[in-house]
């Protein structure tokens, strides 16, 4: 019997697999991916991390103890002090200032995948919020191990490794399974109406990450 966790993801697997082995990710890992598609991706999700940053705080607003608060906080500081560092960085190399990136346009995938999280915290509790906010902590752990474990992925002389580095590190990995067992007991206790309604706002925003990525590999706007 799998757990209710994986249960979300079974409930929505073609949508699953499109995200986890998109082409995006596929070329990520053996370094073919042009420039410019990772660029555009890397601009936009700055803009993205700003928003999860928020949502993140959300979910301590939302929290009913310390563990919850903790757990929110947790993530919160994860973005702050190691992804966005690691965006700038690479934004550096690439000659991207945070001028520049401050003052973008957001694309239509960015507004509606943020917007969307976002929309599901206000709306809802914290466990429909972090329902939400799955497809991207939990989702790039699984990336991760499945870059990992493909013979094609290689991290010599591919422009990408420190990105792939960022997310198949123990720190992280642990991070993406402490959030899956908060959830899978969170999960436990929800009647079937309600894990119904959850699977439709798992099921969306990891149909919105996969607009994420297709519109790195098409850099549109
Ligand atoms: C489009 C997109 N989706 C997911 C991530 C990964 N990510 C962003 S914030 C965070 C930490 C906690 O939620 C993680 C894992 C990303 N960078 N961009």
């Amino acid at each position: 019997m799998p757990n209710p966790f994986d249960r979300l993801i079974e409930a929505c697997h073609h949508d699953w697999r499109a995200y986890i082995e998109h082409e995006f990710v596929r070329r990520l890992g053996d370094g073919s991916l042009p420039e410019a598609s990772f660029r555009h991706y890397l601009e936009q999700d700055y803009l993205f991390l700003g928003h999860f940053a928020r949502a993140w705080a959300l979910a301590l607003y939302k929290s009913r103890d310390f563990d919850e608060l903790r757990g929110a906080f947790d993530r919160l500081k994860t973005i702050v002090d190691l992804e966005l560092g690691l965006h700038l960085d690479y934004c550096a190399q690439w000659g991207i200032d945070v001028a520049t990136l401050d003052a973008l346009p957001e694309t239509r995938a960015t507004l509606a995948y943020t917007r969307y999280v976002l929309d599901a915290g206000a709306r809802g509790d914290l466990l429909e919020l972090r329902v939400a906010l799955a497809p991207c902590l939990v989702g790039y752990a699984r990336i991760g191990k499945w870059l990992a474990s493909r013979a094609e992925t290689r991290l010599e002389g591919n422009p990408y490794a420190a990105w792939i580095e960022m997310y198949t590190d123990d720190a992280y990995l642990s991070a993406a399974s402490e959030e899956e067992a908060w959830l899978d007991q969170a999960l436990a206790e929800q009647p079937a109406k309600r894990i119904a309604e959850l699977e439709v706002v798992f099921r969306d925003a990891t149909r919105l990450e996969i607009d994420f990525w297709q519109m790195g590999l098409e850099r549109h706007a």
